[in-house]
C-alpha cells in the first residue's frame, strides 16, 4: 500500500515550478510575472503570438538566458534537453559522434545505438549530418536527447521547418518516444491542431503572462471537442474565426 501512495504522490508533484518570472529586454518588460507548473510525465504546449515571449521562457528553464535583466524562482530537474528548430547537429562529427557527444563510459556506444535504433536511423550511424534530410536531422536530435535520460525535454517549434508529411510523423515519434521514456515536456509551437495533437495541456501567454492554462487530453478523441477547443483556443490567440472562408 506504502508504494502506491508514494507513485501517486510522485505523478503530481510538479517537476518543474515557474514563480513570478520576469524578464526585460532594452528596458521593455517582456514577461510580467509567468508562473507555471509540470508535473512528471506531462506535456505542455505552450501557444502565444509572435514575440510574446514563449522562446524566452523556454531559455530560462534550460539555463541558457544568463545575464538577461529579470526575476523569478525556477526550479527544474537536472537532466534536461533542449530541441531547436534546427538539429544543431555538429557538421564534422558522424551521426553516432553527435549523439554519444559529451558521454562519457564504455556504455555509450550502445545507448547511441539504442536511441538511434529507436528513431529509426540505425543504419545512418556513420553519416555526416548534411547528408541527411532535415527530418532525419531532428531525428538524431531526438536521438541525442532521448540518450541523456531527460526528464524535462524543452522544445522550441522542433518541427516546424519540417514538410507537412514529415512533421506528423515527428509528432507521432515524439509521441510514442514520451509514451516509453515518460519525460516531461515544454513544446512552443504556432499551431494550434499540432498542440491538441501532442500536448496534455495547452497554456497560452498573453502580455507577459499565463492567460490560459486548460487540459485537453480528453478532447483529442473527440472530434466534436477537437474542433471546439480548436477554435477556442485560436479566438484566444486573437485570431477571428470567419466560417465563410473556410474550406472542408
Ligand atoms: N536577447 C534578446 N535581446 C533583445 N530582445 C530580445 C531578446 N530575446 C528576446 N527578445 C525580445 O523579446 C520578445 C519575446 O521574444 P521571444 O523570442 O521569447 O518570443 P516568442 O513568443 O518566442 O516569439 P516567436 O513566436 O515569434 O518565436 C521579442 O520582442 C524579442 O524581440
Amino acid at each position: 500500500m506504502a508504494s502506491v501512495a508514494r507513485a501517486v504522490i510522485n505523478a503530481t508533484a510538479p517537476i518543474v515550478r515557474v514563480e513570478r518570472l520576469i524578464r526585460r529586454f532594452d528596458g521593455t518588460t517582456i514577461l510580467h510575472g509567468v508562473d507555471l507548473q509540470i508535473v512528471r510525465g506531462e506535456f505542455v504546449a505552450l501557444l502565444g503570438k509572435s514575440g510574446s515571449g514563449k522562446s524566452t521562457i523556454l531559455r530560462a528553464l534550460a539555463g541558457i538566458d544568463e545575464g538577461v535583466d529579470g526575476s523569478g524562482r525556477i526550479t527544474v530537474p537536472p537532466r534536461r534537453s533542449v530541441l531547436f528548430q534546427d538539429s544543431r547537429l555538429l557538421p564534422w562529427k558522424s551521426v553516432l559522434d553527435n549523439v554519444t557527444l559529451g558521454l562519457d563510459g564504455p556504455g555509450a556506444k550502445a545507448q547511441a545505438l539504442k536511441a538511434l535504433g529507436e528513431v529509426e536511423l540505425k543504419h545512418r550511424t556513420d553519416v555526416w549530418p548534411k547528408t541527411l534530410s532535415g527530418g532525419e536531422q531532428q531525428r538524431v536530435a531526438l536521438a541525442r536527447s532521448l540518450v541523456r535520460n531527460p526528464e524535462l525535454i524543452l522544445a522550441d517549434e522542433p518541427f516546424s521547418a519540417l514538410d507537412a508529411l514529415t512533421r506528423i510523423r515527428m509528432q507521432r515519434l515524439l509521441l510514442d518516444l514520451c509514451r516509453r521514456h515518460q519525460p516531461s515536456v515544454l513544446f512552443v509551437t504556432h499551431d494550434v491542431e499540432e498542440a491538441l495533437r501532442l500536448a496534455d495541456r495547452i497554456v497560452i501567454i498573453t502580455n507577459g503572462v499565463v492567460s490560459y492554462d486548460g487540459n485537453v487530453m480528453d478532447a483529442r478523441d473527440s472530434p466534436g471537442c477537437f474542433d471546439h477547443l480548436r477554435n477556442e483556443i485560436l479566438e484566444h490567440l486573437g485570431v477571428n474565426q470567419n466560417p465563410t472562408n473556410e474550406r472542408h
